[in-house]
């Protein structure tokens, strides 16, 4: 065992994303993801996803801002603010442009009733921000950042048919996103550092369980899942 790093040692996020490469082919070839490129989502799908969304990122945002909270250092208390505002941001954003299009008032997105996985995610998502350590709570909130970059950059060279898709890439796929993942991933290789064996892996559950539920947002969005009962 060596604490120097060798030019054949990976970097903890290079080791984070290793462990969920399935997951992340399984995202790349779900009809919802292939939809948006090619033109064969349907737009009712899309409407009900992007509502949820909405509705997701007001809670991704109180995470954000949990973990700014909990945060050790300044700089980190910092970006988690700012991404936390930034998040809600894209939230506005949503109403501005799409919501408006579809003739959706903000009070029809806040009645709509938050589906099953959505409610899960985020339940999750604030179980850990509340409950656990600030690095747990990292690994918990970086595949949100993570592999909508992922999917906006390849999503952004496909292009789409459809100009209503082509606007929603634009906020995933562009340069600023990029930006703000490249922080939070120096970030998250700063502090792991100073992490034992043990709390990498329990961050890197946390990732591979956020990951899943990335998989899952998408599935809900294409079957528009609804509460059964
Ligand atoms: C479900 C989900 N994950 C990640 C992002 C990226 O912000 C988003 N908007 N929605
Ligand atoms: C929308 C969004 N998703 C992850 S972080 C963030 C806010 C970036 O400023």
């Amino acid at each position: 065992m060596s604490d120097t790093p060798s030019p054949l040692s990976r970097s903890f996020t290079e080791e984070l994303w290793g462990g969920i490469a399935s997951i992340f082919e399984a995202i790349l070839a779900h009809p919802f993801i292939r939809g948006l490129t090619d033109g064969t989502l349907p737009e009712e799908a899309f409407r009900f996803y992007v509502i949820q969304d909405a509705l997701y990122l007001r809670d991704y945002a109180r995470a954000l801002a949990l973990a700014a909270a909990k945060a050790p250092q300044e700089q980190a208390i910092a970006m988690f603010c700012h991404h936390a505002a930034g998040a809600i941001e894209v939230e506005r954003q949503l109403h501005e442009s799409f919501f408006r299009d579809f003739g959706l008032t903000e009070q029809q997105v806040r009645a709509t009733p938050v589906a099953p996985t959505n409610l899960a995610y985020t339940s999750y998502l604030l179980r850990v921000a509340y409950a656990e350590p600030f690095h747990e709570l990292v690994g918990a909130v970086l595949p949100c950042y993570w592999i909508y970059q992922e999917v906006g950059t390849r999503l952004a060279t496909r292009g789409s048919p459809n100009p209503l898709y082509r606007r929603w890439i634009e906020t995933y796929g562009g340069e600023e996103f990029g930006r703000v993942v490249r922080e939070v991933l120096q970030l998250t290789d700063r502090i792991a550092e100073a992490l034992t064996p043990a709390q990498r892996a329990a961050a890197a559950r946390h990732f591979v369980t956020t990951s899943r539920y990335e998989w899952m947002f998408w599935e809900m969005g294409w079957r528009m899942e609804r509460w059964p009962v």
